[in-house]
């Protein structure tokens, strides 16, 4: 299977290289402003290909994502120290204007995976731009909160001593500073957080709770403040989410795309537990049981994307 990554700095090579090491499809061409760049990448990823599983890693253009399944959206700017996600917005929305109708003429087949920031307001476009070109809703998803929610699983799954695998919980809404962490949901194989501390006796309290909850927030800030950028994780969601794809794997996961109503938020893009499968996103976002104060907070979240989607369009003049 051939999968294309447009936007190949350190997001984009990075999924790269976690698909070569999980062995994840036949076929990577990666597409980048800077050729350079993207020929590089792609000749240092596929000299890891002997360690690893048989691929063809190329760099091309956008006419060589002809017949790709999947094509990963890693194009664009990142955060620099103490910018929001938001704060991107404008540089990227630019960039997403002429990248989405060049994956789609080249590949009109393919399921698209955005991982550009602001994720959700350029899934929210992405998807605008694809029905445009009557590609439909389902195709197109974002990586959502899949980083914001494995940070929490790996954060409570150190503080219980559990494989993290086991842990399950859920970060819903913006990808960013007005996430929702569902803590009512919260379970340890199965078994509710609170009952399992209780029952194994290890400690819980507020301020360890507070403490999670601040690291899962502010992880991209402490993160860029020390190395400029992320990429291990949400470089491995990625490739997780490409696999799942190629595997019709119907999996749960915290990805966005276009929701009909969250939180009483109508045509919003965030990020909601989903099953993803081999034709891209299947029916709408899981309900979830939230408490009255997790709704309020979604509502908030999702308003807050709601408004900025809605001022961007009408700035399109669209
Ligand atoms: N969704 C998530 O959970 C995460 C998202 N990100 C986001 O991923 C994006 C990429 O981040 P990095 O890879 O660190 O940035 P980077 O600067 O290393 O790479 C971005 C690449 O996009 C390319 N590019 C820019 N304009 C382009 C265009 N018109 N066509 C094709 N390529 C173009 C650049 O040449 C560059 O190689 C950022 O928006 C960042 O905020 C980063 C981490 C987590
Ligand atoms: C940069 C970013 O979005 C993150 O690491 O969460």
């Amino acid at each position: 299977m051939k999968i294309g990554i447009v936007g190949s700095g350190l997001v984009g090579a990075t999924a790269a290289y976690a698909m070569v090491m999980n062995g994840i499809g036949r076929q990577i061409v990666l597409v980048d402003l800077n050729k350079e760049r993207a020929q590089a990448e792609a000749d240092d990823l596929y000299h890891a290909v002997p360690f690893a599983s048989p691929l063809e890693i190329t760099a091309g253009d956008y006419e060589d994502l002809a017949g790709c399944r999947v094509v990963i959206i890693a194009a664009g700017v990142g955060q620099r120290p103490g910018e929001t996600r938001l704060q991107l917005l404008g540089r990227n929305a630019t960039v997403f204007k002429q990248v989405v109708p060049a994956i789609l003429n080249a590949a009109p087949d393919a399921i698209l995976v955005v991982a550009t920031n602001p994720v959700d307001i350029m899934t929210h476009l992405t998807a605008r731009y694809a029905a445009q070109m009557g590609v439909s809703p389902d195709r197109v998803l974002g990586s959502g909160t899949m980083l914001d929610t494995a940070r929490f699983r790996a954060l409570l799954a150190r503080h219980v001593g559990v494989d993290s695998r086991h842990v399950h919980a859920y970060v819903i809404g913006e990808h960013g500073d007005s996430e929702v962490l569902v803590w009512s949901m919260v379970a340890v194989g199965g078994v509710p957080l609170l009952e399992f501390c209780n029952d194994r006796g290890i400690t819980w309290n507020d301020e360890i709770k507070a403490g999670i909850e601040n690291r899962v927030r502010n992880a991209a800030y402490h993160i860029i403040n020390g190395k400029g950028a992320t990429y291990y994780g949400i470089g491995s969601a990625l490739a997780r989410v490409v696999d799942i794809i190629l595997h019709d794997q119907r999996s749960i996961l915290t990805i966005c795309n276009p929701e009909r109503n969250v939180a009483g938020v109508e045509d919003v893009t965030v990020a909601m537990p989903h099953m993803l499968g081999g034709n891209g996103v299947i029916g709408e976002h899981n309900p979830l049981s939230l408490t009255d104060e997790e709704r309020s907070q979604l509502h908030h979240s999702a308003s807050l994307i709601k408004g900025l989607i809605t001022d961007l369009i009408e700035q399109e003049g669209a």
